[in-house]
């Protein structure tokens, strides 16, 4: 079972799956928590910040939501925890994910995998996006004869090339991956600011907006978009457009950021070595018509919902994790130089079995 909380910051998602690591063979329930109000305002005042009281309750607030979700799965073997992501800086400071695997592992009686991204960035890579290992087993799960690119729009952005000509992920020309560019963290934080919703539900107010090309064009101006990839974002590295689109109205500013999200993808698609033969997108932003309208125009493959070959796109990326959890149990590498940068192709994740925090010899003799 995989667990993600991701940079939107909107919940929980939990989903099971069948694998050994290295293919799928079916999937399991899922479930999502959503965060409510109350939560979401203490994991934004974590945003940015390594450590401290902020850090400290935001944690908790992790902790305790993925307790409570998880414990309503049964007869799983083994936990992929990927915590919560509040700053990702891995050139300087490092990553870090906020949540600890060893108090659910003590909590829910189930070995947990976590810290996914530490060692990543320890040998060289940016510690981002690691679920390309798991779009490389899902290309062969739907029988890609082709390669075929996917992208995630999250809060952030990450696109994946894939050949399912290789064998392994980690071989070199099997995967391309980087994040793309903001996605719909903008947006949220321009509607939460503005209007206190908490996303442009289905687009509505960018389809109502004029996009202002002079701000995408400066957007796309942004260092980023001059790097090579591998390359990993911070959620709010883009913070800066937010005063870009501050004298937009509403609806301009929902329609203007919409359409960095999209033009980020446009850089991103040339960074594929070749075509792919379609682009498969997942994440919360393929439900934005609006977006997906703006990518697809852009775009000179095909462009759908992974649902379009039968995957289930809000579950993804905690089956990434699920996955990922069951690599590092058989000591197989999540990342490569061609995923994250890293030098060689590596492993990441810290293994927490329950019983190892010895809570039960400490409560035994008090
Ligand atoms: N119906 C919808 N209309 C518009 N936007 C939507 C809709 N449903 C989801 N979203 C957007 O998708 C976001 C959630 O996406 P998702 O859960 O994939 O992100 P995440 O996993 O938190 O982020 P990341 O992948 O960066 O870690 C929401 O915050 C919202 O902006
Ligand atoms: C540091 C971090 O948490 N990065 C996230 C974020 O959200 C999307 C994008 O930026 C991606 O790089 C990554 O998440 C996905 C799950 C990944 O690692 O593949």
């Amino acid at each position: 079972m995989g667990a993600m909380s991701g940079t939107s910051l909107d919940g929980v998602d939990a989903a099971v799956i069948e694998t050994d690591g290295e293919s799928v063979f079916g999937f399991g329930e899922s479930a999502y928590r959503p965060y409510s109000e109350a939560e979401r305002a203490v994991l934004r005042a974590a945003l940015g910040r390594w450590e401290g009281p902020e850090v400290e309750a935001a944690a908790e607030i992790v902790e305790t939501a993925h307790a409570e979700i998880l414990s309503r799965f049964e007869n799983v073997a083994l936990i992929g925890f990927h915590g919560q992501t509040f700053a990702h800086d891995p050139r300087g400071r490092g990553t870090h994910q906020a949540g600890s695997g060893a108090i659910l592992a003590e909590a829910l009686g189930v070995p947990v995998v976590w810290d996914f991204r530490s060692s990543d960035v320890r040998f060289g890579g940016e510690g981002a996006p690691l679920a390309p290992f798991y779009h490389f087993a899902l290309a062969k799960f739907v029988g890609a004869a082709a390669p075929l690119a996917f992208l995630n729009l999250g809060g952030v952005g990450n696109l994946t090339f894939v050949d399912p000509g290789f064998a392994r992920p980690e071989a070199e020309g099997a995967l391309l991956a980087f994040d793309t560019g903001p996605a719909n963290a903008p947006i949220d934080d321009l509607v939460q600011g503005r209007l206190g919703r908490t996303r442009d539900d289905d687009g509505a107010l960018a389809a109502a907006g004029e996009v202002d090309d002079a701000v995408v064009a400066r957007f796309l101006e942004h260092p980023h978009f001059y790097r090579m990839a591998p390359k990993s974002l911070d959620r709010d590295a883009f913070a800066v457009l937010s005063q870009e689109v501050e004298a937009l109205s509403d609806a301009d500013a929902a329609a203007t950021l919409t359409a960095c999200a999209a033009a980020a993808v446009m850089r991103g698609m040339e960074h594929c070595p070749s075509s792919p033969e379609r682009l498969l997108v997942t994440g919360g932003g393929r439900h934005n018509p609006v977006m997906m309208a703006m990518i697809a125009a852009g775009c000179d493959c095909p462009v759908g919902p992974v649902e379009d070959v039968g995957l289930d796109g809000d579950m993804l990326e905690a089956q990434a994790f699920a996955f990922l959890a069951a690599r590092v149990a058989r000591g197989l590498p999540t990342s490569a130089p061609s995923t994250t940068g890293v030098r060689a192709a590596v492993g990441g994740g810290t293994i927490s079995r329950p019983g190892e925090l010895g809570l039960g010899a400490a409560l035994a003799g008090s």
